[in-house]
């Protein structure tokens, strides 16, 4: 498989400082030679031009979503991207950088395919707007903007509208939402697997309804979006917002591996290391060993069918 290699060092998204140093990490660590050994041609598009601005300018296009109109571009740029990477047959792999890229993938893959779905596994919902959002950080927003629901720049980025339809949307492990989150959710009946029902259901039993779902539809391309705090907060100190009842190591590899062997993933976020918290670079470690487990089975169906 041909992987297009998209980083995005940004931290406008969560304020926080050390998350834009997260491509640079994970390319000492030989991230490129990593997916390569799983037997792909990575085509390395480096990291996407970054505006720099002021903190004191966070304010300044918005009273409450931070930075605003540079995440709006970026997002557009992203999407393009992610858009000819897809005409090209190729694969987008998204570095971070924080979350607030979601909704630049999400917009590219939705122009591409007629019925995206979008898998988010995550801590978080990041369903907040700029009305719900404790924080003011878009990181918390973009699969809200991906819906159609917050600041219209937002919500038009790339193109206007909703990029996905709310039944096409599967959150898996969230344990930390605003209570205006829990509200969306409700409201437009998204697939919340929330960590309380995949301990109550067992994560097996989950996959299994995610994946029968997905192919009961006629959704044509899922686009996964991996946030690294998804795994419990003793795992990974080396990102922004770590959240307690996480998954282990094991858990991780088992959503990874169930998502990306079924073959229908077809772009993939990979976000929110942030090295300047990390301890003796455990986390960027930790991403190396997903990112490689990632590619041994990304299309692996295919290849055991050829
Ligand atoms: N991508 C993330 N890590 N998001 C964390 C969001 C935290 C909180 N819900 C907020 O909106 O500020
Ligand atoms: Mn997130
Ligand atoms: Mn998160």
């Amino acid at each position: 498989m041909d992987i297009n290699l998209l980083t995005v060092p940004i931290m406008y998204g969560c304020d926080r400082n050390g998350a834009q140093y997260g491509p640079k990490k994970l390319r000492e660590k030989n991230v490129v030679k990593t997916i390569e050994n799983q037997n792909h041609k990575v085509y390395d598009f480096g990291s996407l031009f970054i505006p720099e601005i002021s903190e004191s300018e966070k304010y300044a296009d918005h009273d409450h979503i931070k930075y605003l109109k540079s995440i709006t571009n970026i997002n557009n740029n992203l999407a393009h991207l992610v858009y000819n990477s897809l005409n090209s047959e190729n694969f987008p792999f998204i570095i971070g950088g924080d979350h607030a890229l979601g909704l630049g993938s999400i917009s590219g893959a939705s122009k591409y395919f007629e019925n995206l779905a979008v898998i988010w596994v995550d801590a978080h919902g990041d369903i907040n707007t700029e009305e719900t959002s404790p924080s003011g950080n878009s990181h918390g927003m973009p699969l809200a903007a991906a819906l159609g629901v917050g600041n219209p720049l937002l919500t038009n980025v790339y193109f206007d509208g909703p990029k996905v339809k709310p039944e096409n949307v599967y959150i898996i492990g969230a344990r930390d939402l605003d209570e205006g989150e829990i509200k969306l959710a409700k409201d437009l009946d998204l697939n919340l697997y929330t960590m309380d029902k995949i301990n109550k259901i067992g994560l097996d039993a989950v996959m299994n309804e995610v994946i029968n779902s997905i192919k009961s539809t006629n959704i044509d391309g899922v686009h996964l979006s991996f946030d690294i705090d998804a795994l419990d907060k003793s795992l990974v100190p080396g990102t922004g917002t770590p959240v307690e009842g996480g998954f282990s190591l094991e858990e991780t590899k088992k959503i990874l591996k169930d998502l990306l062997s079924t073959n229908f993933v077809k772009s993939m976020d990979f976000v929110e290391l942030n090295p300047l918290l990390d301890e003796n670079d455990t986390t960027a470690d930790l991403c190396i060993d997903l990112i490689n487990w990632t590619f041994k089975y990304l299309n692996n169906f295919l290849l055991k069918n050829a």
